[in-house]
């Protein structure tokens, strides 16, 4: 299971966002936001306006404030045209053209809730957004927020495979958040800037699935007792719920994913301009162990994943991690792909 692991390289190194940028083509790029009226919607498509490689921003929600939001953000002085899309009926529209899609469409967890608890809801949004961007923009990358993102990404995978128009590097769950708190926590434990913090984030998106390769963070994390490596592994798997709990029925975990999703969807954007050495976890297509989908550092490049960096050596803890994530990604995934096939 582990032998075919590829080291993670210069993934670490530059995951939070180090520069290195080369002469490039295309600079000027459609982002949809599906789900931009909700909670992770307003304020990512709010950082998304900021972004300079943003030249058309369409938000798509079903929510009638969307075109309100859309002229909202149009006041703002930065270069990004948006445009309000709302309802089934204006989607096409929305979609048609777009270089990237990013879904944060569908119910959030409550207290008491899992995530797979929001699959019956969910899988048929995501399903149909794949349907649409299948037929209006083939070629574009899709960054699924969300959740379960675990089986997101299997249903929306299959549906562009029906429609004769599945690229696996164009397809990513969006795990970034888990790599933020990862990053987050470890800051605070040592004592330093959360930025200067890298650490890898493999498996899925929920509970066990998330599996933080402390081993490899940079720097070192400042913790030598097995037992608070532990604790702190699983803060991070069950961060969300913490959040959850925290918000008491308000919903889950919404500005530092807009944080997180408009980070990955900026990396995704610098790999399609060009840029070199762009590199995020993401949850992809994979065959790096029995699960069919999983996480780990992605190169991006012009075409999306350009290469799968792999997760490097677990230690016995990190590998024991890892065999209780993949009975559950498995069933994770097949859900979603039963979902679509029945
Ligand atoms: N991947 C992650 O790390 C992560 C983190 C946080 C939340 N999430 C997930 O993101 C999703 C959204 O969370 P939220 O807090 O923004 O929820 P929210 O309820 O605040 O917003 C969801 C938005 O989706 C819209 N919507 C519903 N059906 C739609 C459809 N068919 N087409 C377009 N828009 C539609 C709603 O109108 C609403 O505006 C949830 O499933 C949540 O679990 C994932
Ligand atoms: O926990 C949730 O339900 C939302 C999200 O997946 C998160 O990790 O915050």
């Amino acid at each position: 299971m582990f032998s075919r692991a590829l080291k993670p390289i210069a993934a670490v190194a530059v995951q939070n966002g180090a520069k290195n940028f080369s002469t490039t083509s295309q600079k000027n790029f459609k982002v949809v936001v599906a789900g931009a009226s909700g909670g992770i919607g307003q304020p990512l498509s709010l950082l998304l306006k900021q972004n300079a490689l943003v030249t058309h921003l369409a938000l798509y929600d079903l929510a009638p404030v969307t075109p309100g939001v859309a002229v909202d953000l149009s006041h703002m002085d930065t270069p990004a045209k948006v445009t309000g899309h709302k309802g089934p009926e204006q989607l096409a529209d929305a979609i048609k053209g777009a270089d990237l899609v990013v879904i944060p469409a569908g119910v959030p967890r409550k207290p008491g809730m899992t995530r797979d608890d929001l699959f019956n809801t969910n899988a048929s949004i995501v399903r149909d957004l794949a349907s649409v961007v299948a037929k209006e923009a083939p070629k574009a990358i899709m960054a699924i927020i969300t959740n379960p993102v675990n089986s997101m990404v299997p249903i929306a995978s299959e549906v562009l495979k029906n429609a004769g128009v599945y690229d696996p590097n164009r397809v990513l769950g969006v795990t970034t958040l888990d790599v933020v708190r990862a990053c987050s926590f470890i800051g605070e434990i040592n004592g330093v800037d959360p930025r200067t913090v890298s650490i890898p984030v493999i498996g899925g998106h929920s509970g066990v699935t998330i599996i933080p390769l402390l081993s490899q963070a940079k720097p070192a994390v400042k913790l030598t007792n097995q037992a608070d490596i532990k604790k702190l592994t699983e803060r991070i798997q069950e961060a969300g719920t913490e959040v959850v709990k925290a918000k008491a029925g308000g919903g889950s975990a919404t500005l530092s994913m807009a944080y997180a999703g408009a980070r990955l969807a900026g990396s995704v954007l610098r790999g399609l301009a060009g840029e070199a050495n762009v590199v995020e976890c993401a949850y992809i297509k994979s065959d790096l162990t029995e699960a069919g989908y999983f996480a780990n550092p992605v190169l991006f490049g012009k075409n999306g994943v350009a290469k799968n960096l792999g997760y490097g050596e677990l230690n016995k803890f990190e590998q024991e991690l890892l065999k209780a994530a993949i009975p559950e990604l498995l069933k994770n995934i097949e859900t979603g792909v039963k979902f679509v096939k029945k």
